[in-house]
């Protein structure tokens, strides 16, 4: 049986082979690094990194009419240390431009949340202003999970590295990755539980290793539960595109480390 992920890289592949043949994509003249791994390990607080998501194949249409920068300065304003913008269309109903935009208009480090399955992606996000990709362990065999995650680093750009159950997080941690996301959302069945980082998380040495707890985050109550599980950081998307007042819901969201305080 056929998945959303593999629909989802069925198309990729068809926008890599569009991208290569209009030979659009320039190398990055800016190197500003705005380094996440640096800013969420040296702070004593729960780090979010704010998700400007219009939709989603779990959830559908989210909000259609969200004006990106506008949605990404107002998380800052909030508090949010890093910006997660959705750049795939047919799926998610972002853009590049969306992360171009957003690059001019806030100054922290931002992840580029695609499905990277080709160099030129790599290169693409970089030359658009990302500081961070998104790599899937799913998504792709180990070896070219290898020579992507070379290629980011190659390009100044740091990884967040996306696993979801033991065997996803046994490459993660042969390759050494600095971040490791636990997307608590199975991207098979759309089930979502936050058990996922509290299984994961305690085989990661957070001294060295930034985890970073991913989807169906709502509540303080769920801020807490994934620190304690070991996550310095989170990544939600639906609870504040959906939130009437941002800065209140993302201030709940961030919860002292290393305490069941806050
Ligand atoms: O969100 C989906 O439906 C989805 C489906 C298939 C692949 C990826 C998907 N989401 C990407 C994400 O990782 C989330 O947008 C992100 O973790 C935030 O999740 P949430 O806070 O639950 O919106």
């Amino acid at each position: 049986m056929t998945t959303i992920l593999d629909d989802i890289l069925k198309e990729k592949a068809k926008e890599v082979q569009k991208l290569k043949d209009s030979g659009a994509v320039e190398p990055a003249s800016d190197t500003t690094v705005h380094s996440l791994y640096d800013s969420f390990m040296n702070s004593d607080l729960l780090s979010v990194i704010g998700e400007v998501k219009r939709a989603s194949p779990s959830k559908g249409d989210i909000d259609n009419q969200v004006n990106p920068v506008e949605q990404a300065k107002a998380y800052v304003e909030a508090g949010a240390k890093a910006i997660s913008v959705l750049t795939d269309t047919p799926f998610f109903k972002g853009t590049m431009d969306d992360l171009a935009q957003i690059r001019k208009a806030v100054d922290v480090p931002i992840l580029c949340k695609d499905f990277i399955i080709d160099p030129i992606q790599i290169r693409r996000a970089k030359a658009h202003g990302a500081d961070v990709i998104l790599l899937i362990a799913s998504a792709l065999p180990k070896n070219e999970l290898v020579s992507l995650y070379n290629e980011a680093r190659r390009n100044h750009l740091e990884v967040l590295f996306e696993v979801h159950n033991e065997d996803e997080l046994t490459i993660a941690l042969d390759m050494d990755v600095d971040i490791i996301g636990i997307n608590n959302r199975n991207l098979k069945t759309f089930d979502v539980s936050l058990d996922v980082t509290e299984t994961l998380a305690e085989k990661i040495r957070a001294e060295e290793t930034l985890v970073i707890s991913e989807s169906g985050i709502k509540s303080k109550g769920d801020a807490k539960r994934v620190t304690r599980a070991g996550a310095k950081g989170i990544l939600v998307g639906e609870t504040l595109m959906k939130s009437d007042n941002i800065k209140e819901t993302l201030e709940e969201l961030v919860v002292p480390l290393g305490s069941d305080q806050g």
